[in-house]
């Protein structure tokens, strides 16, 4: 079993421990943030006929190249055309069809002029200026054309995805099955969010977090019933849970304590230990796992030690899971706002918000948390990265971060 392993080695050899997701067809209705488990290509042009962007009529240029103010040219309205129904006849030569937006241009037509630009009566229409062939005409397959790619495998289904799929008439699709995912919380310390305190005893705050964050990922968590710090009991959680999950998540009990029992745990149940404890911090209190197939990461106890190497660590393995292809989280370097004075002797990670400034990436640290603490954590939209450093970070300096923008 390594040990002290970095947080980027942690990190991959959970990214190889699982494997993506089997498929399932799903609704077009239910697939809002599901991942894309298939190529989609048009099977038809979007729009699929050249169509008339304005409300006004259809012609030939030609017919009208010489008119002008002094010298309009009049042509008799054949027919009109709303959307939605086709001209009767194609246009000929010295006439004009009414046509309203939206509607298909007749054959022979080549120019579209609104009305604001003509007079008009039932039976005739006036130009004064010529139009060029071509213009106020929307192309067949303007947005999409048949055989075009249009979604690739790993995509994730975001409003306009849904918009897409549903133009191309895709009622159903194939996705990635959620990844399900069982939290299971440690700690005779810990009572549910609605009993009163006890002495000694604090709610069980952390799996709510960590729930949050894996849901906006799109996986399926389910909070389980909080553990008693006993081998026993923590045993049996782990082989309920593994009898219907894809990860299976604990917090607690992972340091080196008389009541840290994850590791006796694991090993006795035969799990196939992948590492204890990370170089990271806060989160480096860390076991991952293998058991029965199910990758088993446990979760330091306190909650932004938990929250910052599963998101870190976790997240990017679920995502893998979930199909995404862009499965890492994204990572950018910004500028320091203002002085991060405490010291970090090992580096640390700090939550913390990017912001665009003048066109710049810049980035605020929050300088009050802690291991403990959940609440620095709120808003914030990346995770800075500091090196080690006895006298703090100098604002101006760059700092590299971990973006976390789409889970916040
Ligand atoms: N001798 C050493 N002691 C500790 C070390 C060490 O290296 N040597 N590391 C410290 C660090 S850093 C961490 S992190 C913790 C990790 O300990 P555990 O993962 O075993 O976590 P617990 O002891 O069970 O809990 C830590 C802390 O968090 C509170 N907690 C636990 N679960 C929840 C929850 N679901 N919601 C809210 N709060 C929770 C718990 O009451 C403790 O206060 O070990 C240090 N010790
Ligand atoms: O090891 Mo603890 O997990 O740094 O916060």
């Amino acid at each position: 079993m390594k040990e002290r392993v970095e947080m980027t080695e942690g990190r991959s050899m959970m990214l190889d421990a699982v494997s993506v997701m089997g498929t399932e067809t799903i609704d077009l209705l239910e697939a809002t943030g599901r991942i894309l488990a298939e190529d989609v290509f048009a099977q038809e042009n979007i729009p699929p006929f050249s169509r008339s962007p304005l409300d006004g009529y259809v012609l030939k240029a030609a017919d009208i190249k010489n008119a002008s103010k002094e010298h309009p040219v009049t042509l008799p309205i054949l027919e009109e055309v709303p959307a939605g129904k086709v001209a009767t006849q194609p246009l000929k030569e010295g006439t004009a069809i009414k046509i309203l937006t939206g509607a298909p241009i007749p054959d022979g037509a080549d120019l579209v002029v609104k009305f604001e630009d003509t007079e008009f009566t039932d039976e005739n229409v006036t130009f004064f200026k010529p139009g060029k062939s071509g213009d106020n005409i929307v192309p067949v397959g303007e947005d999409l054309k048949e055989g075009q790619l249009v979604l690739e495998k790993g995509s994730k289904i975001t409003a306009p995805v849904r918009g897409i799929l549903a133009g191309l008439g895709k009622s159903k699709l194939k996705v990635y099955k959620k990844v399900r995912i069982k939290l299971i919380s440690t700690g005779s310390e810990l009572i549910e969010i609605d009993a009163p305190l006890a002495p000694g005893k604090i709610r069980n705050s952390s799996v709510y977090t960590l729930a949050s964050y894996l849901s906006m990922s799109g996986a399926e968590v389910t909070i389980c019933p909080n553990v008693e710090d006993t081998v026993e009991a923590i045993s049996e959680a782990v082989r309920t849970a593994s009898l219907d999950a894809d990860v299976i998540m604990t917090t607690g009990g992972v340091s080196v304590g008389d009541y840290d029992h994850l590791k006796t745990v694991m090993t006795q149940l035969g799990a196939d230990i992948l590492f204890w404890k990370m170089r990271l911090k806060p989160g480096g209190a860390f076991l991952a796992c293998v058991y029965k197939n199910i990758p088993v990461f446990s979760l330091s106890g306190n909650p932004a030690s938990a929250a910052i190497s599963m998101i870190l660590t976790c997240l990017p393995a679920v995502r893998k899971m979930s199909g995404y292809t862009q499965y890492m989280l994204p990572e950018i370097d910004g500028v320091l706002e203002s002085d991060f004075k405490k010291k970090s002797p090992n580096g640390r990670m700090v939550p913390g918000k990017l912001s665009i400034q003048e066109g710049k990436a810049m980035i605020w640290l929050s300088g009050h948390s802690g291991n403990g603490m959940l609440h620095p954590l709120q808003g914030c939209n990346i995770i800075g990265e500091l090196a080690p450093s006895m006298e703090g970070v100098k604002a101006g300096s760059m700092v590299h971060a971990y973006y976390i923008g789409d889970f916040i």
